[in-house]
């Protein structure tokens, strides 16, 4: 940033793993968002490489980088980032079109528990329900990696854990791989591995023998 350097991860190192939910979890400006839009292919580091199937990211031109996207990577986002002049259904659909081998719009949909809501407009769905519109809509493309920045930062405890239980069902049943980015080391529970950071740098990693399912974790 002009003349004052900004470091922001140092000497980070970490694989994700084929079918895992991954918790990063870290306090404000400790690099978590950096992290996911590295991976997420929406940045490139400086230096350093970040390796998808054995293509580095961090070396290839702007186009491959949106094709990388567009292919493999669903996010989901704080405040759902729907487009609010589409329905529920346009809004996965307009992402299903994108994608190469998408699921079923509709079908998605009523996962979620949202067909009957698929001709509402987000400023007719409460906060909830349009985080769950932003769960189909990631899916929908079949992902192999879902990156979910603080999925539940907006919602209320109940409607949090609905959204955890639906991206680990998705888990479970298509066999995606989460990375879910978070300042509340209580959604951490429910991940099979979980990386602690402070200040750019991991100070731990741990493993989770037992995973609590949704409805046992408390905030
Ligand atoms: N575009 C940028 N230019 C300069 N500094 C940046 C930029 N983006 C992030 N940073 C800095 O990088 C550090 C990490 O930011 P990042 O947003 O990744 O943290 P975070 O853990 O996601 O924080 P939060 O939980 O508050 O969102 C911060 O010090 C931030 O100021």
């Amino acid at each position: 940033m002009g003349e004052v350097k900004v470091e922001v991860l140092k000497d980070l190192s970490f694989d994700v793993y084929d079918g895992e939910v991954l918790a990063m979890v870290g306090p404000s400006g400790s690099g978590k968002s950096t992290i996911l839009n590295l991976i997420g292919g929406l940045d490139q580091p400086n230096r350093g490489s970040v390796i998808f199937d054995g293509t580095d990211l961090a070396t290839v031109s702007s186009s491959v980088l949106t094709r990388y996207r567009r292919k493999h990577v669903g996010f989901i986002f704080q405040f759902y980032n729907l487009v609010p002049n589409l329905t529920a259904l346009e809004n996965v659909l307009s992402a299903a079109e994108l994608a190469e081998n998408p699921l079923d719009a509709k079908e998605m949909l009523d996962k979620v528990g949202l067909a009957e809501r698929a001709d509402h407009f987000p400023s007719q769905l409460s906060g909830g329900e349009q985080q769950r519109v932003a769960i189909a809509r990631a899916v929908v493309k079949n992902p192999k990696l879902l990156l979910c920045d603080e999925p539940t930062g907006a919602l209320d405890f109940e409607t949090g854990i609905r959204a955890l239980e639906l991206l680990l069902q998705f888990n479970q049943d298509l066999g995606t791989t989460i990375l879910i980015i978070t300042h509340n080391t209580a959604l951490a529970d429910v991940a099979h591995r979980v990386i602690h950071l402070r200040s750019g740098e991991i100070v731990n990693v741990e493993e989770n023998q037992q995973p609590l399912p949704p409805s046992e974790v408390v905030w």
